[in-house]
Parts: structure tokens; sequence; C-alpha cells
């Protein structure tokens, strides 16, 4: 709602006239809270439903955050990425101090229980691949929710430590609640889902509803996204498995690291690409760009890894 009521404020300024009714969508990702999202359909969880209403013309235009939208887009749906990209970081929240050094984690208090075994929740792969390479003693344990939800189990003494994205936090302003007690994990110790901290305005393939969303269109967003989702798209990957990818424009160049790990962490192929950006550059170029980065983890052995997990995945709990 917080993302929705940001984009019909940006439509409103560039459109006064515009007549704008918001519908909240329960999808079956919102409604079914106590099992993990593989078990309850896979990818799109967050999205059938809100898709369904665009193709019947009960919506116009669905947002979403770009990280729980599938990376195969329906031919007839375009997804425009809006508005500046949040911080694209993943944040770990725990119940007391402790401070992050040298890829570790350590309590600020001696006998605090993270040095022990710590209970670590989570329901996405990619994370709890990342958080086994540096806590391999951890306990992962399922979470899900939203993210409220999350923290109010955490704060109920469940889990040690979570794992959240700062978008989320971001947005919702729990920044001061959470102080002294979260700190942000840095892009090489984890990763962040491909799209996370973008939003997408999806709508049918219409000109009018292209023209409408075209002024809140954020370029260099949408094309580093881009190459993020087609780098999952290319690795065959789905929303669920642990693959990873960050890219930025700064000065003129378009850059990106890409991770596939395996879930038990051990085994990590990290790859990373960059590509002149001029204002010439398309979003073909983005995408060519993250196709050459999936060519290179396979190249290197990120089939053998997805092919494992695919199984799996089956069973345990999964998650963006
Ligand atoms: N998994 C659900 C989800 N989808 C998007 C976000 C965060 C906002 C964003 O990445 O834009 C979250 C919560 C989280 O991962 O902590």
């Amino acid at each position: 709602m917080i993302q929705t009521q940001w984009v019909t404020q940006q439509l409103r300024q560039q459109w006064p006239s515009l007549e704008i009714e918001i519908v909240q969508i329960h999808t079956t990702g919102d409604r079914v809270t106590n099992l993990p999202l593989s078990q309850i359909g896979g990818d799109g969880v967050f999205v059938t439903e809100i898709e369904h209403a665009l193709h019947e013309g009960r919506i116009d235009l669905a947002v979403h955050s770009l990280k729980d939208l599938p990376t195969q887009q329906p031919d007839d749906l375009c997804v425009l990425v809006v508005g500046e990209r949040e911080d694209v970081r993943d944040i770990f929240v725990t119940n007391q101090p402790f401070t992050i050094a040298d890829g570790r984690l350590f309590p600020n208090q001696p006998d605090a229980k993270l040095s022990v075994s710590p209970r670590i929740g989570t329901c996405s792969l990619r994370r709890t691949a990342q958080i086994r390479e540096f806590l391999p003693q951890a306990q992962i344990l399922s979470l899900r929710g939203n993210v409220d939800t999350r923290l109010r189990k955490l704060e109920a003494g469940e889990y040690d430590g979570i794992v959240l994205a700062a978008a989320g936090l971001h947005r919702l302003d729990f920044v001061e609640r959470l102080a002294g007690r979260m700190t942000y994990f840095p892009l090489e110790m984890m990763l962040p889902a491909p799209g996370q901290g973008a939003l997408g305005v999806e709508c049918r393939n219409e000109p009018e509803l292209l023209r409408l969303l075209a002024p809140l269109q954020n370029q260099e967003a949408q094309a580093a996204t881009s190459v993020e989702r087609t780098f999952m798209r290319h690795l065959g990957a789905g929303c669920y498995l642990p693959v990873a990818a960050a890219a930025q424009i700064r000065e003129n160049v378009l850059s990106v690291q890409g991770l596939v790990i395996s879930l038990d962490g051990e085994r990590k192929i990290r790859v990373q690409q960059s590509l002149p950006w001029t204002s010439n550059s398309t979003i073909a170029d983005a995408e060519a760009l993250g196709v050459r980065l999936a060519e290179e983890a396979l190249t290197r052995g990120a089939d053998r890894i997805i092919q494992e997990i695919i199984p799996i995945r089956e069973q345990v709990q999964s998650h963006v």
C-alpha cells in the first residue's frame, strides 16, 4: 500500500485530472503465511491474482516490488520500473547489538547467543545459502509473513536474527524501531535478489497506459534491473533459487555482479561484467549484458548447482 500510495501521488502530480481508485488485492502469497512459498505455487504467488485483474480489465495498473515478479513476463503485460531505486542491500536484524567485521558477526556482549548456534529466520534459499557461508553453525528456520509480523516473531524470541530487505524497512519507516540492532550487509557478504529495492508498475500493453506511466519511469533503474532479471532468467532459475545479482550505473558504466551459490554455501560462483553506458544505450544492451553474465556463470558450473537444487526446493523452504 505504501508503494501504491507513492505511485498514485506521482501520477496525480503528472496528470492532475486523472481519476484514480486504489483496488486492494490479496494474493495467495499474502494469504497463506504458514507455508514456504515453493509449496503454495512457486513463482508468481504475489502476482497471479493481480495479473488476472489486469487481463480482465478490473484494474489498469499494478504496483509490485519488482523482486516479487517472475522473470518470465507475460507477452501482453509490460513492466515499467518507476521512481528512485531504494537501497538494494539486505539487513541483519537481531535482538541484541552486534558488529559485522571481516565478513563475520560479533555480538557486542561476550555471552550473547549469536556466538553459539544462532537461530536465523528466513525462507529465502538465496539468503540461506549466503548465511551458511559466514555462519556455518547457524540453524536456519522458516520465517514468513509481512515485515511487521517477521519483526514481531524475532522480538518474541523465536529467532536470534532475521534477514530483511533494507528497502522494505526504509519504506515502512522501521529504521528507528530497530536502532542499535540492525546492520546493513555489505554486498560481498549478502548479494540481493534481482530487482530488490525497485518498484515495478505492470500494465496491459496499451499505448494509453504506457503514456500515463512514461513520466514516472526510471531509465537507469530499468536498465540495471533488466541486467539482473535477464541473468536470472537465462540461468533458467525461476524466482526461487539461490541466485543473486546487483547492477548499477556509475560514471557511464553499467556494471553487475552475480552469484550462484550451493545450498550449503560451500560452492559459489561469483561473476562480474560491465559495459560502457551512454545516452544511446538501450534495454537490449542491458539484457545482452545479463545473458553474458549468465553464460559466464554457466561456463563455470552454475548449471550443476541449479540442477541439484531444483529437486530439493520442492521440499525445503524457499523464497526470493
Ligand atoms: N520477500 C517479500 C518481499 N518482496 C519485496 C520485499 C522488500 C522490498 C523490495 O525489495 O523492494 C520483501 C521483503 C523482504 O525481502 O524483506
